[in-house]
């Protein structure tokens, strides 16, 4: 195992931010930490890279124990905290020396390594980091955390706040890491996302959902889901909420998701219903859950 996480919990204070979490990533492995702001990620991370003590519970990465073991651990992993880990006022050059040396090697060593993403911002190596745009910002911080080679690799909401085609891009990169033989952690609230890592845990209040492969947490959803739409998306979501029947109810881009808590529904009687609160250009038909619909039914 890359990374094994035994009963660990962690609280400030009153907030109980990491609850008996247990989880095991495989070598090689691209494994997904799913969920929303709060629910514990960052703190995981900072506990699996040495920087905070559980106060509850034991890790161990890349063989080494998160405790014991923490100058190991910190040679083999690459941390890319959410937050912007760069220097503003050093150059992308500088920035990458920097890391480059105090993990005791050269730019010129590893270059192989991050050589893909770092060809993208070398024609800004004199710039300064406060300087790059938000995409840029992420390909050096992720260049940074590559510099010294780690087995393991831990970021922590990488693509927050970064276009959708960086996005992608990002992701690209991630799969060519991953068949370089790195195994990656990755935090993210985007679902679309988590359908692209081998597996995920759906993380919430500090407590794991469910672990799965992406194509296997969907079929954890327990009931026939429905894609609505009328005329007035807001008057449909009212009208929907106020209907005896349903289970759940949100907003999922042009549609409402619906299931309806009866197992003999008909979805003619919903549009009956919907056409006396005054709805009209009703479209009702069966959809299949994705992860967010999963997460949303399990975080109830
Ligand atoms: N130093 C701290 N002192 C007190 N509470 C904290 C501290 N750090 C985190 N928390 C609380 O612990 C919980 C988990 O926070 P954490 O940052 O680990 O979550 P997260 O999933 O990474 O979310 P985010 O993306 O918002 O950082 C939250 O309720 C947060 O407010």
């Amino acid at each position: 195992m890359s990374i094994s996480v035994k009963h660990i919990s962690k609280s400030y204070k009153s907030v109980n931010a990491l609850q008996d979490i247990s989880f095991e990533v495989k070598e090689g492995e691209l494994f997904g930490l799913i969920g929303p702001d709060g629910a514990g990620k960052t703190t995981l991370f900072r506990i699996l890279t040495t920087l905070l003590f559980a106060d509850e519970g034991t890790a161990t990465v890349a063989g080494f124990d998160v405790v014991a073991d923490y100058k190991s651990i910190r040679n083999s992993v690459g941390y890319m905290p959410g937050k912007f880990s760069l220097y503003q006022d050093l150059t992308v050059e500088e920035n990458l020396d920097f890391f480059a040396t105090i993990f005791g090697t050269t730019i010129e060593e590893n270059y192989d390594l991050i050589k893909d993403i770092y060809v993208q911002i070398e024609p800004f190596k004199n710039r300064r980091a406060g300087k790059l745009s938000g995409g840029m910002k992420q390909k050096l911080a992720l260049s940074c955390a590559l510099i010294h080679k780690p087995k393991v690799l831990f970021l922590d909401e990488p693509t927050t706040g970064v276009d959708p085609v960086s996005r992608k891009e990002f992701w690209d990169m991630l799969k060519r890491l991953q068949q370089k033989g790195i195994t990656i952690l990755v935090s993210t609230p985007y679902m679309d996302e988590a359908a692209l890592c081998d597996r995920i845990a759906l993380i919430q209040d500090g407590k794991i959902l469910e672990i799965d492969t992406p194509e296997a947490i969907v079929k954890y959803y327990p009931k026939p889901i429905y894609n609505v739409r009328a005329n007035n998306m807001y008057q449909l979501i009212n009208s929907l909420n106020a209907y005896e029947h349903n289970h759940s109810v949100y907003p999922f881009g042009e549609f409402v998701h619906y299931t309806d808590n009866r197992t003999d529904f008909n979805p003619d009687h919903l549009k009956a219903y919907l056409e006396s609160r005054n709805l009209s250009n009703i479209h009702i038909e069966k959809t299949i859950a994705t992860i967010e619909d999963t997460f949303m039914e399990l975080a109830k």
